[in-house]
């Protein structure tokens, strides 16, 4: 199963891409994890080619007003998708400034949030990929996750 986090345009802020460096690096050791850097744009372009790109991958719309899950509760749906002999493809998306389209938004099979509180986009990128961190180092039952 491979994993693909989406995002409109590289990290800009310096923080950022440092952040961004530094859980992909440690996220190589886990498996098949990839970024993929579309071109940034406003949300109807950016909404069209994530949809574009993800086309038969199972598809996670990033959105403040999405499902609230735990980082337990992410695990735990890792392992189902695991689990599932079919599914090659698990990708989770970023929006642009103005957020997803509501086309992308039905199309997307799961919603999530990561706060209730709206992220910047490179900050919310970084949360991502952390949050991706640790569930693989609680699947794998390392103690990073406390
Ligand atoms: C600046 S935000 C867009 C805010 C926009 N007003 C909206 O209604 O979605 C850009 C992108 O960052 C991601 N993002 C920002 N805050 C988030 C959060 N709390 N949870 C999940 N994703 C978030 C989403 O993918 C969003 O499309």
């Amino acid at each position: 199963m491979r994993i693909r986090v989406f995002v409109a345009g590289k990290p800009a802020l310096d923080h950022a891409r440092r952040g961004v460096e530094e859980y992909l690096k440690r996220l190589r050791r886990y498996g098949n994890f990839e970024l993929v850097v579309l071109k940034a744009g406003d949300s109807e372009t950016v909404s069209a080619h994530l949809l574009d790109r993800t086309e038969g991958h199972l598809r996670i719309a990033l959105d403040e007003r999405g499902k609230a899950l735990t980082t337990q509760q992410w695990a735990d749906a890792f392992g189902q998708w695991e689990q599932r002999g079919d599914l090659k493809h698990v990708s989770f998306l970023i929006g642009a400034s103005d957020g997803h389209t509501e086309a992308l938004r039905r199309a997307s099979d799961r919603i999530w949030q990561l706060s209730s509180l709206t992220l910047q986009h490179e900050i919310a990128l970084v949360v991502l990929l952390e949050q991706l961190y640790r569930v693989a180092t609680l699947r794998k039952g390392e103690p990073y996750h406390r």
